[in-house]
């Protein structure tokens, strides 16, 4: 998918709402573990309630990778039945690879080609060559961690290097890379505050920021600092959407607050 076809759906549906699909089968309603694949129910139910209120799915293929070949599959028929019923919506793969070159060159083609996701997550710790495979894919877009939601953040990410900061050496680095255009970067809703430093730098690139939510992000704040003249946010929910309730009801209450987050993403869209 294009960013334009993003854009355009970001309008038409007034949301730049992303819902995370990280399936625990410890949190989900009692009645799907009769179901022979749970995790596919679980999602099929959460998508075609909420795909009118969000532009993109993020499956964390963590959740996927840790019920083993079950969960591989629940992913394709995942990813399968998203590309086949509602092709508008942009898919991405948190799945956080990045490899010696011909290593991300398999991550690539896993992600992009055999399950046709949208984008990938990708660490950017390896550095150009690691990355570029990924980038040489026509429209598919890859997704650097430049500074993470998490405390562990302030380790490594927010440490200068000759007077940088690492993920500012990430950002400007990665823009000379080969296909840069299919660049778009993570940053958490917790880091709203480095968002205007951020934008200096990559003032056009699409941000990913999870972290509203549970992990306690301001969905105003991020906005305040990191929106562009194209909106240039995805704005990524998870367990404060898929979890809201454990009962039948679950996905009806999954898509109250998809539309509590919708409704203030409209607003802000109104204001700019
Ligand atoms: O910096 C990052 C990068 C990725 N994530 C992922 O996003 C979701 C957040 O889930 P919530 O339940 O909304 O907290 C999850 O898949 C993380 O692995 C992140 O949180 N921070």
């Amino acid at each position: 998918m294009t960013t334009k076809a993003l854009l355009e759906q970001i309008k038409s549906k007034k949301s730049f709402l992303c819902i995370g699909l990280d399936v625990d089968l410890n949190k989900v309603p009692k009645h799907l573990l009769e179901d022979e694949d749970p995790i596919f129910a679980f999602n099929k139910a959460i998508i075609d309630a909420t795909h009118h209120l969000c532009v993109a799915y993020k499956p964390n293929t963590a959740f996927y990778e840790a019920y083993g070949i079950m969960g591989w599959k629940a992913l394709e028929k995942t990813i399968s039945y998203l590309n086949e019923r509602y092709p508008e919506i942009f898919t991405i793969a948190d799945a956080k690879r990045g490899d010696i070159g011909n290593t991300s060159t398999m991550y690539a083609k896993a992600f992009f080609d055999d399950l046709g996701f949208d984008s990938v997550t990708v660490a950017p710790y390896m550095g150009k060559d690691s990355v570029e495979p990924f980038l040489a894919f026509k429209d598919k877009h890859t997704i650097l961690l430049a500074l993470t939601s998490n405390q562990g953040a302030f380790d490594f990410q927010t440490k200068a290097i000759d007077g940088l900061e690492l993920y500012k050496q990430v950002l400007e680095t990665s823009k000379s890379w080969e296909n840069s255009e299919n660049l778009m970067y993570v940053v958490g809703a917790t880091k709203a505050e480095y968002l205007a430093e951020i934008r200096k730098i990559i003032p056009d690139a699409f941000l990913l920021v999870p972290g509203v939510g549970a992990q306690g992000g301001n969905l105003q704040e991020v906005c305040e600092h990191g929106m562009n003249s194209n909106v240039g946010l995805l704005i990524n929910s998870s367990r404060g959407i898929i979890y809201a309730s454990k009962n039948t009801d679950f996905a009806e209450a999954s898509a109250q607050k998809a539309f509590e987050l919708q409704s203030q993403m409209a607003t802000i869209l109104q204001e700019i």
